[in-house]
């Protein structure tokens, strides 16, 4: 989603060896970072899964994780595989001079030695104790005797394809919670310190814009809630939460209940013909079908249908994710919108997409007006619950625009996130059978095949705690994006305004520092009786869904609907890696996405017979579930 936007592709660097892992300060003084240890991924497994395979990639950085594909030697797949580790070795080198860059202190900024500097360090060599020194001196490093932000530095020629959060990880691990990261013109804080993120986010959030994130947005959101600020934002901010009250999120439960069992028919058909499937793309159509009704009451049944205007959303997601990892902005020359048959592809598709919210738009007003309303906080309509209609009944006295623009955020907001969670869950869980054993058990013994309710969202306990982890090892976003609006105190090291800042949730979730076994998909980790995780009672190493007054509205929607739909498919399913699938890597978007797809076998389990305790949520209608 949008305010999941990344921003650039890759970072030129690549990880440092255990020798490397040094700052180099003082031209002559080369420092070992305190406290860290050698890169703990360089001896232990940092993905989920650890063959040989994967930790040679892993020190090539690229993140993959293999499997057994039941690729027979000698075959076609394995002469593909020949062509790939051609590939492999050749990136495996290109890294290695990177990484002999890196070394070299290419990249890093050296601290020039001036006067002030030779005097101190006399001074000191002369015995005058170390605080007077500190008082007398201080002005000469950084401000008022703070000390200056790490800073590393990349060539801009080096910027590569992949996932841009990877060498970002690898750079917290040398240069610690908040380092500078600069590449020719540009600048960027990145800031993977618990307690710097609680101050960004929460303590003094006042102080910080979404900066870049609403200008790359702007074409697409407008002033929506995610990147507006100031008055616009808190405006919103206030008519929106409320739509999401208790009463529309148990009938939204009934929904995602509904379009969980038209993707569960189209699994079974696949099952039936003995085809593969693409969950990937899947889960995409469908937490958009889930969320067109949602939040404006329109079917995009992509499920079944390959209509234009979804394909509108697709041009215009695509190009939100590519304005946001490219680095010039080319869209941004007047007469390039004119020539260019990409940017006039967007326009129509922005087009078609505005008029049908347009008309959607007026449709509802005029059921509204129609009504015999009586508004009151838990206002829901049974025909029409999606959130257009609370806001129009509730007497929004907002212009098209603005609601447009809110309707448009929220689509985006709520539908790439929820499949990316998906996504990334299925592939873990097909990594770790003993997870998915121990969840379809308890999904047996709670829905059986009947359509998951409220009620049931309590008791899938270890379902909820598999959300839980599947977001810490994957978040949606992997960075949140500020700008600072004034100076301020970043830990112990001072900032200007304009500074642009990377929160990179994707390092906290995955610290060696915060989480035993970091990498590790352990949904145990969660106490099935403790409360759900969040940033608060995990002071800010947990931030799936941001933290202080910026935080998720779709939270609780988000985290039934992805336990909901998991629920659903575990009980009917198997799932396991395709044989001869391509490995599963990362790129980013504004969300995670894989690079080749998410290539599942799906096969009909054989299940207990469960007689059902609850019958299904009759708030819409819900058609009860066709048993395989
Ligand atoms: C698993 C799915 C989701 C995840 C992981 C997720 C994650 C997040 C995160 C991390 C933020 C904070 C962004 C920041 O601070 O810059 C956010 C904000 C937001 N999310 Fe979600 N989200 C999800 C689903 C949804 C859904 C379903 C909706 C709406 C139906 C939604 C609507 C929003 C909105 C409107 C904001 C902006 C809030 C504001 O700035 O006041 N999200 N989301």
């Amino acid at each position: 989603m949008a305010s999941h936007i990344a921003f650039f592709h890759a970072s030129p660097f690549s990880i440092p060896t255990q020798q490397q892992q040094r700052i180099f300060y003082p031209k002559h003084s080369r420092l070992i970072i305190n406290g860290l240890k050698p890169t703990p991924t360089t001896s232990s497994s940092f993905f989920p899964c650890s063959t040989a395979t994967t930790k040679r990639r892993f020190f090539s950085q690229v993140i993959s994780c293999s499997y057994s594909n039941g690729t027979e030697p000698g075959s076609a797949a394995e002469e593909e595989d020949g062509v790939k580790s051609a590939e492999r070795l050749r990136e495996e080198k290109r890294r290695a001079e990177l990484s002999a860059r890196i070394a070299s202190g290419e990249f890093t900024v050296q601290q020039q030695l001036g006067l002030p500097s030779i005097l101190k360090k006399s001074l000191l060599t002369v015995g005058l104790p170390k605080e007077v020194v500190e008082f007398l001196f201080g002005w000469g490093e950084g401000r008022g005797g703070y000390p200056k932000i790490p800073e590393a530095k990349g060539s801009i020629s080096a910027i590569r394809s992949e996932a841009f959060f990877i060498p970002l990880y690898e750079l917290y691990l040398t240069y610690g919670g908040i380092f500078r990261l600069t590449f020719g013109p540009k600048s960027f804080l990145i800031v993977s310190d618990p307690s710097i993120a609680k101050h960004i986010l929460r303590d003094n959030s006042k102080a910080y814009s979404k900066g870049i994130l609403a200008e790359i947005l702007d074409f697409v959101m407008g002033k929506g809630l995610i990147p507006a600020d100031g008055e616009i934002w808190r405006v919103r901010r206030r008519v929106i939460v409320p739509a999401f009250h208790q009463k529309y999120v148990t009938a939204m439960i009934g929904l995602f209940g509904q379009a969980t069992d038209r993707l569960c028919k189209k699994l079974d058909t696949a099952a039936s013909d003995g085809k593969d499937v693409e969950m990937e793309s899947l889960f995409s159509r469908l937490t958009l079908d889930i969320i067109g009704k949602a939040v404006f009451n329109y079917d995009f049944d992509s499920l079944t249908n390959d209509t234009g205007i979804i394909e509108a959303v697709y041009t215009v997601l695509r190009e939100a994710e590519d304005r946001s990892v490219s680095p010039i902005p080319v869209w941004e020359i007047p007469i390039w919108k004119d020539i260019s048959p990409r940017q006039r592809k967007v326009a129509s598709a922005l087009k078609l997409i505005n008029d049908v919210l347009n008309d959607l738009i007026s449709i509802c007003k005029k059921m509204v007006d129609e009504e015999e309303l009586q508004f009151h906080e838990e206002y829901m309509n049974e025909k029409d619950p999606s959130i257009l209609h609370f806001l129009l009944a509730s007497g929004d006295d907002v212009t098209s625009k603005q609601l447009r623009d809110d309707l448009m955020t929220m689509l985006i907001a709520g539908h790439e996130t929820s499949a990316a969670v998906l996504t990334w869950t299925f592939y873990l869980l097909s990594t770790e059978p003993r997870v998915m054993s121990k969840l379809q058990e308890e999904v047996d013994s709670i829905i059986g095949d009947r359509l998951p309710t409220i009620e049931d969202m309590k008791k899938l306990k270890y379902a909820t705690r598999v959300i839980n982890e599947s977001l810490r090892l994957y978040p949606q976003p992997p960075v949140l994006i500020r700008r600072s609006l004034e100076d301020d105190v970043l830990g112990e090291y001072p900032i200007k305004r304009d500074e642009d800042i990377f929160i990179s949730i994707w390092n906290l979730h995955r610290s060696p520092k915060q989480w035993d076994d970091a990498d590790k998909f352990e949904p145990e980790r969660w106490a099935l009786d403790g409360p759900n995780p969040n940033e608060t009672n995990q002071n800010f190493r947990y931030l799936p869904f941001g933290g202080g007054q910026r935080k998720c509205v779709g939270d609780l929607f988000a985290t039934y609907e992805t336990v909901v739909a998991l629920a659903m498919l575990v009980r009917r399913f198997n799932f396991r890696i395709a044989d001869g699938a391509p490995p599963v890597e990362m790129t980013t978007g504004a969300t995670i996405h894989t690079t080749q797809g998410l290539n599942m076998t799906v096969t009909r389990r054989t299940k207990p017979l469960v007689v059902p305790s609850l019958q299904a949520s009759s708030a819409l209608e819900v058609e009860p579930s066709v048993s395989p």
